[in-house]
């Protein structure tokens, strides 16, 4: 509970000494007498001659945010209110629709309209949010806040979840599967009949690709790449194919347990070698002699969620091609984990597979007809890296839009300076560009059988995807210029813009290179040029 007891400015500025020292940020009242000695900032700055007895708000945001004034250990610095007068700033609320213009995507935004979210989108988005930042946005930022104290008491940049490898909390996982999320996330499909989709908000059979594209969009609001990649993004890409072309006696003895997050499974093709080109796979599976098993060796690199998977998705060169197989977690398979830019949350792994022993009847699909497993997956991939791209981009213009209207320099706020205003908006151009094909795309996928989908769309998502990035990179490269020296900090002010900077080129890479999906996009539009036409 927050201090009440009232007090008068006179009374406030009366305790202006280094003995005594008082301030106010918005109409609270601080005693910083005692923490003066442990302020990060230092003394010095406390000390300053419009801070001592004064109303410090303004100087207190133009260096802080708002979150520090609700860690435990600086709310009870506060010893009262300032008589007659209300607190009126807050930071996040959780829940809330941002009122920052432009933080959200128009179809959030009072006052406009959109043909493609009904009033039952919108119910679910409002409880989508609400879920994610109750239960998966304090599990994701007490990671960075460990991050940030370790940092600050160690004066080492390292991570923790660096360091000890831990995924998102048990918890987390456990609620998700509560309200099935994780089936959600696998998209609209036989996979949803009977479960209780948000408590019963959605029925099954009406559950559609915005459903999906909100709790993709919802989220990734979380801010933290690599503990969102550890939500089990293994799981979006490495399920489906079991979904789509596992027998259904693999199905019903390891699909329930996947769903209640209970179990855990990834895609394994790229290769130290072979990156994503599945055609230079060299992790082999061969055939027992009495042909009941196959035997794989090999390895499989940047594998997302493979240190604590049981399951593994594995493309495979056998004797007719390539060949993808599900193989569990058993003798012979390792995995440990690649340090990469982001968290280790994630579970990047290097999986060693020494003469495994599995079962033919794991075959995922025809034997040799792999690249057609691998291909139907690629688009629903794709589009979720977009669905989140989309998104977190909109984080970036939040947080710019509140830097660059809190921070002075020169006495006058950053959003005075045209070159300052330019940089906002070209992001926010690019955001509102990339939100509006997306959704066109996924009203496509709404409309189209999963066949349509694979010819129509193999392109378009392919561009979607590059354009994603390559705006992601741009705006994150803009974001840092703004807040400078803070968008390159680990902590503080600029926290999120590091750790966007840092963490935007595995967007760019997940689900196929931009240069190769935009060549693939380019290759696709070629066959489809009419034969017979001239300039
Ligand atoms: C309730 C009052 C205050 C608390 C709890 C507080 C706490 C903190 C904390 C935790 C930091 C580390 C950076 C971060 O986590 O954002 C910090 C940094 C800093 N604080 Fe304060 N502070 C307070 C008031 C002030 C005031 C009134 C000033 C004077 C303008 C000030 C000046 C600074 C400066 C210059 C830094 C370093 C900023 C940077 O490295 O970017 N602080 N403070």
């Amino acid at each position: 509970m927050a201090n009440t007891k009232t007090f008068s400015r006179e009374e406030v500025a009366k305790h202006d000494t280094e003995d005594d020292l008082w301030i106010i940020i918005d109409a609270k009242v601080y005693d910083l007498t005692r923490f003066k000695n442990l302020h990060p900032g230092g003394v010095a700055a406390l000390l300053e001659e419009d801070i001592p007895g004064q109303d410090a708000t303004e100087a207190f945001y133009g260096l802080h945010r708002h979150e520090v004034l609700e860690r435990p250990q600086y709310k009870r610095l506060q010893i009262g209110v300032i008589e007659g007068e209300e607190p009126q700033l807050y930071g996040k609320v959780n829940g809330e629709i941002s009122e920052v213009p432009y933080a959200e995507p128009t179809w959030l935004t009072p006052g406009y309209h959109s043909p493609y979210f009904t009033e039952g989108h919108r119910e679910f988005q409002k409880v989508v949010r609400m879920f994610f930042d109750d239960h998966v946005y304090p599990d994701a930022q007490a990671s960075l806040f460990l991050i940030s104290l370790w940092a600050y008491l160690t004066s080492h940049t390292l991570q923790l979840r660096e360091l000890d490898g831990k995924r998102p909390s048990q918890e987390v996982f456990d609620k998700m599967a509560e309200v099935n999320l994780h089936a959600m996330r696998m998209g609209p499909g036989k996979h949803l009949k009977g479960l209780k989709l948000m408590n019963g908000l959605v029925k099954p059979e009406e559950f559609d690709y915005f459903h999906e594209l909100i709790v993709n969009q919802e989220m990734v609001r979380c801010g933290a790449r690599g503990y969102g990649d550890g939500l089990l993004s293994g799981c979006v890409i490495g399920l489906p194919p079991v979904l789509n072309f596992g027998s259904p006696e693999l199905k019903a003895r390891i699909v329930p347990d996947i769903l209640k997050g209970k179990k855990f499974i990834c895609l394994a093709v790229s290769e130290a070698h072979a990156g994503s080109d599945v055609f230079g796979l060299q992790t082999t599976a061969t055939k027992t002699e009495d042909g009941k098993h196959w035997i794989i060796s090999g390895n499989k690199k940047w594998i997302t969620n493979g240190v604590f998977a049981d399951y593994f998705t594995v493309g495979c060169k056998t004797e007719d091609g390539f060949t993808v197989i599900l193989v569990e977690r058993s003798e012979g398979l390792e995995t440990k984990p690649i340090k990469t830019a982001y968290s280790a949350s994630a579970g990047t792994a290097y999986v060693t597979f020494d003469k495994v022993k599995v079962p033919v009847e794991n075959t995922l699909g025809e034997e040799g007809g792999g690249i057609f497993v691998m291909l139907s997956n690629f688009n629903h991939e794709r589009w979720v890296l977009c669905c989140c791209s989309a998104r977190s981009q909109r984080l970036l213009i939040d947080e710019c839009m509140k830097w660059t209207a809190q921070r002075q320099a020169f006495n006058k706020p950053l959003n005075t300076q045209p070159v300052v205003r330019a940089k906002l908006a070209a992001m926010i151009a690019r955001t509102e560009g990339i939100q509006a094909w997306l959704e066109n795309l996924t009203y496509q996928m709404c409309n189209m059988s999963y066949k349509e989908q694979a010819n129509k769309l193999a392109g378009q998502l392919a561009f979607l995807k590059m354009y994603s990035t390559r705006c992601a990179a741009e705006s994150a490269a803009d974001a840092v210029q703004l807040f400078g020296g803070r968008g390159v900090t680990q902590t503080g002010m600029g926290r999120f813009i590091e750790h966007y900077h840092r963490a935007v080129p595995f967007d760019s890479l997940l689900g196929g290179a931009e240069d190769v999906l935009a060549d693939l996009g380019v290759r696709q539009a070629m066959r489809g040029m009419p034969k017979n036409t001239r300039l």
